[in-house]
């Protein structure tokens, strides 16, 4: 038989394994100290109608503690210093990083949305690495958030990081709390776009980012 701190310390070391970044480990011991998280997750199990200590459920706030520094990872870090590392090429025209999977939190209702993002630019003497736009992305992700601030945001850091001639991003999403709950309508989705610099002024350099965005991805 487990005494109550034992058990903690089971629950805890099972659920938060040592290999998460000393940053990390720091947050998670400080809302851990913290009981109240612990036992709002077992009011709302309540609140719900079910008991929070039947076997599958026992475990679960640490569990929604566990999902919920994930879905928000991005606040420990500045995703635009990922684009920091450039290189100097002299190319003039449209980078297109498209198709990039993104799942976030809607700030409204703690529910995912996902989709993709479709980022692109036209560089000033300074490129960076692809992968970076989309680890950029991942960052502005992973945090609460409505889809119109997450595609701004995206082409903010693209502006003020590399100082392009333009920038447009586009993100095509699914929003669950318009699927499984309020309006229900599973088959809705939402385009927002962003456009920075000669993508505001030039109609063509927009059509020519769309038209690329029709071609199947291979
Ligand atoms: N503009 C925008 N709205 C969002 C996003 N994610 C969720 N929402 C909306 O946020 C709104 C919140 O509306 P409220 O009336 O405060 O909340 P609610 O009563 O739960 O609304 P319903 O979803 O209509 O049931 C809803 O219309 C959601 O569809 C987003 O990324 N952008
Ligand atoms: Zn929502």
């Amino acid at each position: 038989m487990f005494t109550a701190d034992e058990r903690e310390h089971k629950l805890i070391s099972q659920n938060f394994p040592d290999n998460l970044g000393e940053q990390q480990e720091e947050i998670n011991k400080k809302i851990l100290q913290s009981q109240s998280f612990m036992d709002g997750v077992k009011n709302l199990i309540e609140l719900c109608g079910d008991d929070p200590n039947r076997d599958g459920l026992e475990e679960t706030p640490y569990r929604v503690l566990k999902a919920f520094l994930e879905y928000t990872e991005g606040y420990r870090e500045d995703p635009k210093l990922h684009l920091m590392k450039t290189f100097d090429v002299d190319h003039q025209e449209l980078v297109l990083v498209r198709d990039i999977e993104f799942h976030s939190m809607c700030e409204h209702h703690f529910a995912p949305f996902f989709g993709v993002a479709h980022v692109g630019y036209i560089p000033n003497e300074k490129i960076t690495g692809l992968s970076k736009i989309a680890r950029m992305v991942e960052g502005y992700a992973k945090r609460f958030q409505v889809q119109e601030r997450l595609t701004a945001q995206i082409a903010g850091a693209i502006e003020e990081i590399l100082a392009p001639q333009g920038t447009m991003v586009v993100i095509e999403a699914k929003h669950m709390c318009m699927c499984g709950r309020g309006i229900r309508k599973t088959h809705a989705s939402t385009s927002t776009t962003s456009v920075r610099g000669s993508f505001a002024e030039r109609s063509d350099l927009r059509a020519e980012f769309l038209s690329l965005l029709q071609r199947p991805n291979n």
